[in-house]
């Protein structure tokens, strides 16, 4: 009889590493310590086909770990229910800077090129001449506002580098890393002097991309009908009919029909490792197997650790996440003045919202216009203070919507959800902390493996591919 080998959390890196287990014919047992599977991934559906998203909204199509969602799609028998917006459209191409209450789109035409123009105020020309003339700087690594400082100057680090940042990790480009964002661009400055200089000679050398590829190089197959469709019809993003949770219900269809054991309401409280087993414990039961796959978030793990394992712990309990406010806003008709994929505030802007999805310019539903306001981030604490209530959260959107859009009329309906600890923080240092971690296991043996978002990118296309990967390499009876 085959072992059983256990996954703990059930948000979408635990789902894909279980459902790859089941793929490669071992037994699985999933346990998610709440009442729902999918973690951040959560589409609220109306009753009336109207569905929020509370969590992620839009995937990319390309990269490896881009390609290998949509092989999953294939799958799971659902490259149908796919929807996509294209490169061409403004719901994709246009984002928006806001700088003192005007909302600014960054423009990257020839006009742009020779001429300055807000939110950055100086000609991208200018910007590459200072790149080619900025000598190298010899680093393990920076946080991503110096790197940008350094070599493209303040406008840019201020007004394009730090509320991309924000937009992503909901953090400060003060702190977190320049690979967690632009690995490359940092890998074609220590590797060929310059930033501009290094991309040039990546074009030319198709094996370059390797070399940066920050997980290795596993093949993903370019067959795919999903991954040939969005190269055919240039797509910029997508999310599923119904919201990215039918993705979810999708792994979970597949992991049922392969009889995985599925618990919910089942915390793991406890791992133990001793002579190359582990044991879990579920509380209610102790479950004994030869591999364990975290799937929790790094300080969630720490807590589950005994004192023996004190190193790791500690490296764990650096990986930090921030809280934000996710408040979806639905208003009757179109309330838009312009179509883009939303906006983003820099930080020296202050204010309590780091930026608004404008979600039915990407995906219209009805005669809705839905608006997903992000609040607070790495600034939840300053400015929410440590308990703020949903009617603060909804009072701080609306406010929002009416200084920068100028929409003074009340929303049709509204979600309110305050996300403690949602997105890990991959700050300076990240990734040699990383090596530290998967180190110390390899070196003590232990039958463990660390996915999820806490760890190789907080991408949805990031977990599931490194879930997936992680199963691949491992050598399982
Ligand atoms: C508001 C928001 C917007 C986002 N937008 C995008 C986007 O547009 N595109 C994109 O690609 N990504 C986006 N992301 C990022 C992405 O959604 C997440 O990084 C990803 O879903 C994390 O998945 P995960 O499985 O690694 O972690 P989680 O979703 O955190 O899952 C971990 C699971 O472990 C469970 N758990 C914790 N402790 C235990 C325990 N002791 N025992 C058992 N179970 C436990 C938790 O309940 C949870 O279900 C967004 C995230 C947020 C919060
Ligand atoms: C305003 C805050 C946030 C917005 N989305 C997120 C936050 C914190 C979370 C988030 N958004 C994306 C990802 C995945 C990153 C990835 O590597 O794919 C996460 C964790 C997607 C994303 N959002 C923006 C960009 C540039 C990306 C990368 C993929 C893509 O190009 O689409 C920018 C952005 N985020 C938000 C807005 C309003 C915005 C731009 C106007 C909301």
């Amino acid at each position: 009889m085959k072992p059983t080998y256990v996954v703990i959390g059930g948000g979408i890196s635990g789902l894909a590493a279980a459902y790859q287990l089941c793929r490669r014919g071992h037994k699985v047992l999933l346990a998610e310590s709440s009442t729902r599977f999918g973690g951040w991934i959560q589409s609220i559906p109306l009753g009336d086909g109207i569905v929020y998203e509370t969590g992620p909204r839009t995937l990319r199509p390309t990269g490896e770990s881009g390609r290998s969602t949509l092989l999953l799609l294939d799958e799971l028998d659902m490259t149908g229910s796919a929807i996509a917006v294209p490169r061409t459209a403004k719901a994709a191409r246009r984002r928006l800077v806001c700088i003192d209450n005007h909302l600014y789109p960054i423009k990257t035409g020839l006009s742009a090129f020779f001429f300055p123009h807000a939110p950055f105020y100086v000609p991208l020309l200018s910007v590459i001449l200072k790149d080619l003339s900025t000598s190298r700087k010899a680093c393990d690594d920076e946080s991503l506002y110096d790197f940008t400082y350094r070599r493209f100057g303040k406008r840019i680090a201020d007004n394009g580098i730090d509320p991309l940042c924000r937009g992503v990790t909901g953090g400060d480009a003060r702190e977190i890393s320049v690979k967690a964002i632009f690995r490359p661009l940092f890998e074609a400055e220590q590797n060929y002097g310059t930033v501009f200089g290094g991309m040039l000679r990546k074009v030319k050398l198709p094996e370059v991309d390797i070399k940066f590829s920050p997980h290795g190089t596993e093949h993903v197959d370019s067959t795919s009908p999903s991954v040939i469709r969005s190269r055919k019809e240039h797509w910029a993003v997508w999310s599923v009919n119904g919201g990215l949770q039918m993705l979810v219900e999708g792994l979970l269809r597949s992991l049922r029909s392969h009889q995985a054991e599925l618990y919910l309401g089942t915390p793991c409280q406890r791992l133990e490792f001793r002579d190359g087993v582990a044991k879990v414990d579920l509380g209610r039961t102790t479950i004994q197997t030869r591999h364990v796959f975290s799937a929790v978030p790094a300080p969630a793990l720490a807590g589950l650790l005994g004192e023996e394992h004190y190193v790791l712990k500690q490296l764990l309990n650096t990986i930090q996440s921030v809280d934000m406010g996710v408040v979806n806003l639905e208003y009757e008709g179109k309330v838009l003045k312009r179509e883009a994929f939303g906006y983003l505030v820099p930080s020296h802007q202050g204010g309590r919202a780091l930026g608004t999805v404008f979600d039915t310019c990407a995906f219209p539903q009805k005669n809705s216009t839905i608006l997903t306001v992000m609040l607070g981030g790495r600034w939840f604490q300053s400015v929410f203070g440590d308990d703020p209530s949903s009617d603060d959260l909804l009072e701080a959107a609306k406010e929002e919507v009416e200084l920068r859009l100028g929409i003074k009329v009340p929303p049709k309906r509204y979600h309110v959800s305050l996300h403690r600890g949602c997105i890990p923080q991959h700050t300076v240092g990240h990734y040699e902390r990383l090596v530290g971690m998967r180190d110390y296991i390899r070196d003590h043996c232990l039958p463990l493996t660390i996915i999820g978002a806490s760890y190789d990118g907080i991408s949805v296309n990031d977990c599931i591919h490194h879930s997936r990967k992680a199963v691949n390499e491992l050598n399982l009876v």
